[in-house]
């Protein structure tokens, strides 16, 4: 990824023909200025949309993505992380802005790599990238930021909607997601817009840290998720993990994070039967699973087994600025 060769190197470039090896890198994916890169700013027809969706997120090498993760998986991972927060609001992606802050002795077909990557997934999913910018950092060094934009068709489905009773819904499996999932995962756009429009949704967010983290994000200040945790869907990838780690399949999939998947409250008189059978029919492919239900809080714990009804252990998920 980096180079002792300044031949090969980013810095032999300069900013000015890496700026324009980027336009020609991203083709068709990158669309002609005012509209895309070229002025000091990208000039955008909004007025198809009435409510605007903005979010943004990186990728770091050596914290999001290492040696392992090839520089093309690691550009998808980009755009499908940001995508992730897009489909966790029910919305549809539009254009989006790239921030690139590389050291000077980043190999270029390393980058090229890359950036094919965004493009990659920028096609798949209809994503412009309509310009961005470029830094420096030290030696050895790589992030890359994505300013994601995105719009709504139906309500927005925010973190804050659920009430007590309210059913809780995991899509896909979790767990393990270090082995590859954290990069090869896809991101449940159409999901997300379904369950926009199903007006059943109260509440949802994407899982990137966690149920153990993230879950709290979801449950109202009077209630306390109660977990059925036989029901939860273990990935296969957290029974390897657990087998490596000796800790448990479930505590994975509490912890791990990076599962990418749709953690969402149905209300509480939804017919859940049929909700769930017109799921399965418009997705068979991903799995929707019923976890728990969010009941008014009796005690201090806001995470209970429901079987047992003792507090669950597995609070904390991955944190950044923490010792993990
Ligand atoms: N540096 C920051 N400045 C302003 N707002 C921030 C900053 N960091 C996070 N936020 C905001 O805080 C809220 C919660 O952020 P969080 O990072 O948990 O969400 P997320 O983007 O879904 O998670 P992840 O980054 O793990 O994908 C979001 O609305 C986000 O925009
Ligand atoms: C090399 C490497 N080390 C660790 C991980 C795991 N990891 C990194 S960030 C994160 C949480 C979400 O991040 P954010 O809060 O920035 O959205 C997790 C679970 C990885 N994928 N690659
Ligand atoms: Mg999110």
């Amino acid at each position: 990824m980096f180079t002792d060769q300044p031949a090969d190197s980013i810095y032999a470039l300069g900013e000015v023909k890496l700026i324009h090896a980027i336009g020609e890198w991203l083709g068709d994916v990158s669309p002609p200025s005012p509209t895309g890169m070229g002025d000091d700013c990208a000039l955008i027809d909004t007025s198809q949309v009435d409510r605007q969706l903005l979010t943004t997120d990186s990728v770091s090498y050596g914290r999001h993505f290492d040696d392992t993760v090839t520089a093309r998986a690691a550009g998808e991972k980009l755009i499908k992380r940001n995508l992730s927060d897009i489909a966790a609001m029910g919305g549809y992606p539009g254009p989006a802005l790239l921030n690139l802050l590389c050291a000077p002795n980043l190999r270029v077909d390393w980058l090229q790599e890359f950036i094919l990557g965004i493009r990659q997934s920028c096609t798949r999913y209809q994503v412009p990238i309509v310009g961005g910018d470029i830094g420096t950092l030290p030696e050895g060094q790589f992030t890359a930021s994505l300013s994601q934009t995105g719009y709504m068709r139906s309500q927005a489905i925010l973190r804050s909607g659920a009430q007590a009773g309210d059913t809780l819904y995991v899509t896909g499996t979790l767990g393990g997601s270090i082995y590859h999932k954290h990069y090869s995962f896809e991101p449940r756009l159409a999901e997300g817009q379904w369950l926009a429009q199903s007006g059943q949704c109260t509440a949802m967010m994407d899982i990137t840290d966690g149920i153990a983290k993230d879950l709290n994000a979801l449950i109202p200040a009077n209630c306390a998720a109660h977990i059925k945790l036989p029901a939860l869907p273990l990935s296969p990838d957290a029974h390897r993990r657990a087998s490596a780690t000796g800790r448990s399949a479930i505590e994975h999939a509490f912890c791990d994070g990076e599962d990418y998947e749709l953690l969402l409250c149905l209300r509480a008189n939804c017919k859940t039967a049929e909700f769930e059978a017109s799921w399965q029919q418009r997705f068979p492919e991903t799995p929707l699973t019923r976890i728990g239900r969010l009941e008014t809080l009796t005690g201090e714990a806001r995470y209970i087994d429901a079987d047992s009804k003792e507090a669950l252990p597995w609070v904390k998920g991955f944190e950044h600025l923490t010792e993990q």
